[in-house]
């Protein structure tokens, strides 16, 4: 909502309860000219709980329903009214799909304790630690979108369009005021509207239907503490949150992260999941840049958020910055060298080019990149069979499958930072 020009005052048509939305915004399904309150028993524009709220001569609407995961929670979408080609991929008519086929999850009156805490952290505000082991591939929270929005949106309305629109879409929410207290980091607060810093500092980019969306997550999921997966014949439990303090949005950035998150379009889910054996009073982490980034590139992609990175990594001694920017680019720099290797394809290429992906097996380990891991360990065993052993070959397959399984078992849509 940032990108617009700077406008004093536009003419914001506010659709709640008047007469009609405007022409090229009437829709099928939400008859235009019917006066309705959110206690209406079959609305004309139900799953949506009110009139779609359609910001001016913009092609955007915002759809709010609140009853999504508990009376209390609600969720809005933020997205240009689904017709035509656009029905397919509009975040709208699955969000919408989603609330028709399921009851909203009633709430539970779970009392398991989550295995973290909220904690000042110097030079971060405040962030999660672990107040328990949590083990490997252990699903440690769930939250829900509160509000979804086309990440296009910025690019195609005006600043103050934009910022009604969202100003709509997180008051309408009964969850309001958790969203709002949400970290903020402009540097102007006063003049930028809450919503728009909430939304800035802490949505996540993920897609549905292959269409980009910014969702944010401030809240907690409800129900059971179950099993969600089975690691060698352990199961890995999920906790779900108990306070609301302690979500998602928490969680600080850290190059070596301790945490991934996956999100799930079809369940508007976000689950964090733990890349090792994370024990007590260490800080939970996720990586809001790409994995694998040296330092440079790290602290660049990182300025979106506004901030200096303070992370484990960042603040090493420069000669061990170096050595790990050292390490990251020789993943990449080994990779192009096995890959001219195969193509010449002899046998004593092939032997070498299993020693050199060994190699960056190593540095991908040493840098922690995890998600990379399960990919790279069977790139590794197709190698050995390539060079002749097969039995190396389906052992590094198996285990790279099985890395890989860990961090996708929950997941269905594409997530994190
Ligand atoms: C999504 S919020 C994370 C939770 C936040 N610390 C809080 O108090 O709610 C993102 C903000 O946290 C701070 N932050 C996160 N990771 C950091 C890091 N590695 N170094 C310094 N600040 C960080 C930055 O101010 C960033 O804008």
């Amino acid at each position: 909502t940032q990108n617009g020009p700077q406008e004093a005052e536009i003419n914001q048509q506010h659709l709640y309860g008047t007469d009609c939305l405007p022409g090229p915004l009437q829709l099928d399904s939400y008859p235009t000219c019917v006066t309705a309150t959110s206690d209406d028993d079959d609305l004309p524009w139900a799953p949506w709980t009110y009139r779609p709220y359609c910001a001016g001569d913009t092609n955007y609407c915002v759809f709010t329903n609140t009853d999504f995961r508990g009376r209390d929670k609600g969720v809005s979408v933020i997205d240009v009214p689904p017709s035509g080609t656009e029905n397919a991929t509009s975040a709208v008519t699955s969000i919408a799909k989603l609330l028709s086929s399921r009851p909203p999850a009633p709430e539970s009156a779970d009392t398991t304790s989550p295995p973290y805490e909220l904690r000042d952290m110097p030079g971060k505000g405040k962030g999660l630690i672990a107040t328990r082991k949590i083990s490997r591939g252990e699903v440690f929270m769930v939250d829900y979108a509160a509000v979804v929005a086309d990440t296009k949106l910025p690019g195609r309305v005006r600043q103050a369009q934009g910022r009604q629109l969202l100003s709509e879409a997180i008051e309408r929410l009964p969850g309001a005021d958790e969203v709002l207290s949400l970290a903020r980091s402009s540097p102007d607060p006063d003049n930028v509207p809450a919503g728009e810093d909430v939304m800035t500092t802490n949505s996540f980019g993920v897609e549905i239907n292959g269409k980009g969306y910014m969702a944010l997550f401030p809240r907690i999921a409800v129900s059971l503490f179950g099993v969600v997966g089975v690691l060698r014949g352990k199961a890995v439990r999920t906790i779900i949150d108990a306070n609301p303090s302690c979500t998602i949005q928490r969680m600080n950035h850290a190059c070596k992260p301790s945490a991934i998150t996956r999100f799930n379009a079809t369940t508007l889910s976000n689950t964090a999941t733990a890349f090792h054996d994370i024990l007590p009073n260490e800080e939970l982490t996720i990586s809001y840049a790409e994995f694998g980034l040296p330092s440079a590139a790290r602290r660049q992609t990182l300025r979106k958020w506004g901030f200096t990175c303070t992370c484990a990594l960042c603040s090493l001694p420069a000669d061990e910055l170096a050595a790990s920017d050292e390490r990251r680019t020789r993943v990449s720099r080994l990779g192009k060298e096995v890959i001219e290797l195969v193509q010449h394809g002899d046998k004593d290429d092939l032997k070498t080019a299993v020693e050199l992906y060994a190699e960056a097996v190593d540095a991908v380990k040493e840098e922690g990149l995890v998600p990379h891991l399960g990919g790279h360990y069977q790139v590794l065993g197709q190698l050995w069979a390539a060079a002749g052993d097969l039995e190396k070959g389906k052992e590094w397959v198996r285990r790279g499958r099985e890395e890989t399984a860990l961090y996708e078992q929950v997941g269905g849509g594409v997530g994190g930072y």
